[in-house]
């Protein structure tokens, strides 16, 4: 199976466009008002119609409500949910009965007791993606630019696919893939140059080493 590359934290028509024509296998937009790639809803409908079928659409929220949920899987219509927040899987279980999309799991990765949440991820996510733990004063929980002991995930036994994310970048996405043994890898900082401004090239770079890995 080829490795699954997520490009996420995308805010601008022509950055997309170079994430898919690529080869994006997933293209993530944001929906947290603190961050510097969160989306305006109406942006994000203009953005999600360029995509047409050639990649899928994740929707990245953060302890959403429903009222919020609802604005952007109609206007959005995302093939993909990804939760960046402390979303019980109990939560999970219902907005997956609400609105029957796929969801992607986000765990927070600074030492092992981390790892102790998966069993009950695994039990109703549909991917679980392994990301850095932010900071304590993080204004945001993702989308940092900096990684987690890879090593850490050794032991791990998903009958899931997961994702890797965090810092990483061209440079070090195949030695991130190795060590992880991970479906997929899921970056935003690495493809920019700075918070919030991805690079066409960047972007470029990022896929064909994932591809090459
Ligand atoms: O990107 C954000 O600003 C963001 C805000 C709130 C929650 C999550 C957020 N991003 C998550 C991601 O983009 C990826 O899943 C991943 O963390 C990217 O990490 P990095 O490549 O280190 O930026």
């Amino acid at each position: 199976m080829s490795t699954i590359v997520k490009i996420c934290g995308l805010t601008t028509a022509d950055t997309l466009e170079a994430a898919v024509e690529a080869g994006a296998d997933m293209v993530g937009f944001v929906f947290f008002p603190a961050s510097p790639r969160h989306l305006d809803i109406d942006f994000a409908d203009a953005l999600g119609r360029q995509v047409r079928s050639r990649a899928a659409k994740v929707a990245l929220a953060v302890d959403a409500d429903d009222d919020l949920l609802d604005a952007i899987v109609e206007q959005l219509r995302p093939n993909w949910l990804q939760f960046h927040g402390s979303e019980s899987p109990e939560r999970v279980r219902s907005i997956k009965r609400i609105y029957g999309l796929p969801v992607m799991k986000a765990i927070a990765v600074a030492s092992p007791e981390d790892l102790s949440v998966l069993p009950d991820y695994a039990g109703v996510a549909d991917r679980i993606l392994f990301d850095a733990r932010p900071p304590k004063d993080a204004t945001r929980p993702g989308g940092l630019g900096t990684a987690f002991d890879w090593k850490l995930l050794d032991g791990v036994d998903l009958k899931l696919p997961f994702l890797v994310s965090g810092g990483i970048n061209a440079d070090n996405v195949a030695e991130a893939l190795r060590v992880t043994r991970a479906q997929g890898v899921d970056v935003s900082s690495g493809v920019e140059t700075s918070p919030g401004e991805k690079d066409p090239d960047l972007i470029r770079d990022f896929i064909r080493a994932a591809r090459a890995a």
